[in-house]
């Protein structure tokens, strides 16, 4: 599928290796700003740059709604998407109001929405108005999903070429919990019972069903474990594709990546399996509260930088993460090294 893009490079092991080196130099005794200096060298690496730059950030959120909605899956109405998406446009959601504090470009794509969206403020790339009732039929096609990740794809292009410098990738899709519930299950065989969380807040007998509800479509479904594209359009969901198309088409930029929580860390398991070469591009912002996020990111070996109890989407918690990616980069242009300050780098034992 990716034969005739940009292949996605190899971190730069050189400059990660000097930027090591470099962190040692600075006021400060070896590693102990820990993690941040770690955060540091992936970003060099990433970019290949010995002071990267992660600002402006650009954030994308995909939109799209899910067929399974109609089994009562979600606390909330399929309605809510093509709501939310309106709040996004007026610019009252969370991801609005972290965005403004960034200072980020923030765009809103509708790869999926069933209702009526205003016609200003969002790209309409719309694939088809929701997926199909995946408890009932394949959610969409293998040319449908094909397509909702052309639609990431050109979103992140969008991103480089107006001059962000990291990518936070956010969703909205009422349902969609379910969905890569279900995706996750089919990647990893793990029990969907230790997967399956409230979402917007669904609990006992609610939750219980919706549990019912993956088994059954894994069981109907039977996607391929080994073709995420066949899980994908089995069983996921077009903003999930697109988020999909998004990681690749950014990492192939040599942009860092910062991945927010449950659907999106799905998202970018299934990308990896596409494409294992983008894993060094994926930067996680925070540990969701959904339980599967546990299992998602123990499947890619990543360690999020936050954990906050969120449970919202949106690219929330990778926005909140972001000020710690550019602290990395500051500490790295602006603290002193050693010799310059006069500090004695001896150490006494
Ligand atoms: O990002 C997360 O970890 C997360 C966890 C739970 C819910 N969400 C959001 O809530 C919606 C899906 O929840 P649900 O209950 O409708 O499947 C969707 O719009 C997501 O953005 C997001
Ligand atoms: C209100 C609301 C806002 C959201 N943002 C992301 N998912 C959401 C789901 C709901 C229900």
């Amino acid at each position: 599928m990716n034969d005739r893009l940009t292949p996605i490079a190899a971190p730069d092991a050189a400059c990660a290796e000097r930027v090591g080196r470099y962190l040692d130099c600075l006021t400060k005794p070896p590693g102990s700003l820990g993690r941040l200096e770690a955060l540091a060298v992936t970003l060099a690496a990433i970019t290949g740059e010995d002071f990267p730059r992660v600002t402006p950030p650009g954030v994308v959120v995909f939109a799209a709604d899910h067929g399974v909605a109609e089994e009562g899956v979600s606390a909330f109405p399929q309605s809510v998407t093509a709501q939310m998406v309106a709040n996004f446009v007026a610019g009252g959601a969370a991801i609005n109001v972290f965005s403004r504090r960034l200072d980020a470009r923030l765009e809103v794509v509708d790869v999926g929405v069933a209702g009526e969206l205003p016609a200003s403020g969002i790209v309409h790339d719309k694939v088809r108005p929701g997926t199909a009732n995946l408890a009932r039929h394949d959610a969409m096609s293998r040319e449908e999903a094909g397509s909702a990740i052309e639609v990431g794809r050109r979103a992140a292009e969008r991103a480089a070429v107006a001059g962000c410098r990291c990518l936070i990738v956010g969703e909205m899709g009422i349902a969609n919990t379910t969905a890569s519930s279900a995706m996750l299950a089919a990647l990893t065989g793990a029990p969907v019972a230790e997967l399956v969380g409230p979402g917007t807040g669904v609990a006992g007998d609610a939750l219980a069903h919706k549990r019912a509800v993956i088994e059954a479509a894994l069981v109907a479904r039977a996607p391929d474990p080994a073709d995420p594209l066949d899980v994908l359009a089995r069983l996921g969901g077009l903003e999930i594709a697109a988020m999909v198309g998004a990681y690749l088409g950014a990492a192939s930029k040599r942009l860092p990546i910062l991945v927010d929580g449950f659907i999106a860390t799905v998202a970018a398991l299934t990308a990896c399996r596409f494409d294992p070469a983008l894993r060094p591009y994926l930067i996680f912002g925070h540990r969701s509260d959904e339980p599967g996020h546990g299992r998602a990111l123990a499947a890619l070996d990543a360690e999020p930088l936050l954990a906050m109890a969120l449970r919202l989407g949106e690219g929330s918690g990778a926005a909140l993460a972001f000020p710690l990616l550019e602290a990395a980069t500051a500490m790295l242009a602006e603290m002193a090294t050693f010799a310059g300050a006069g500090v004695d780098d001896r150490q006494a034992r």
